[in-house]
């Protein structure tokens, strides 16, 4: 019974650290606040343009992918400078490795946003 409870009080605390660093993310990085007022707006045209419920799913997907996507680059960016601070060709490519990741999902986010509105605007 206490292992259980410390199970549950366990998982309550992770929740909590993981709020935090999402909470970090939003206030310190540049990138997801771009990423966040992006997927604002198309919340708002979905209302607008009375988005399917299959198409809310994607572009829910696709904004929590990158946004998610934006946050695993932000922590390889923090971890790659505070265990090699100096340059590093090997440092150089481990961030554009991580940068191209939010760049493929970006790009098919852009697709399926293309997919979803082209037909409702023309
Ligand atoms: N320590 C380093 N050694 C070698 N190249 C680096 C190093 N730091 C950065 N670079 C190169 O500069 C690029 C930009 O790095 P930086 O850390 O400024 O990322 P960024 O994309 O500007 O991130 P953000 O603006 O999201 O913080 C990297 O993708 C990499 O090519």
């Amino acid at each position: 019974m206490i292992k259980q409870e410390s199970f549950f009080i366990n998982r309550l605390k992770s929740v909590g650290y993981a709020f935090r660093g999402a909470l970090l993310l939003l206030k310190t990085e540049a990138s997801i606040q771009v990423q966040f007022v992006i997927g604002f707006c198309v919340t708002v045209a979905g209302f607008y343009f009375k988005i399917s419920a299959f198409e809310w799913l994607i572009q829910c997907l696709a904004i929590g992918l990158v946004i998610s996507m934006e946050g695993i680059n932000t922590a390889i960016e923090e971890m790659a400078n505070f265990i090699h601070p100096e340059h590093h060709k090997k440092i150089g490519l481990i961030k554009d490795i991580a940068a191209g990741a939010v760049f493929i999902a970006s790009v098919f986010a852009c697709i399926a946003g293309l997919i979803i509105y082209i037909p409702k605007i023309f």
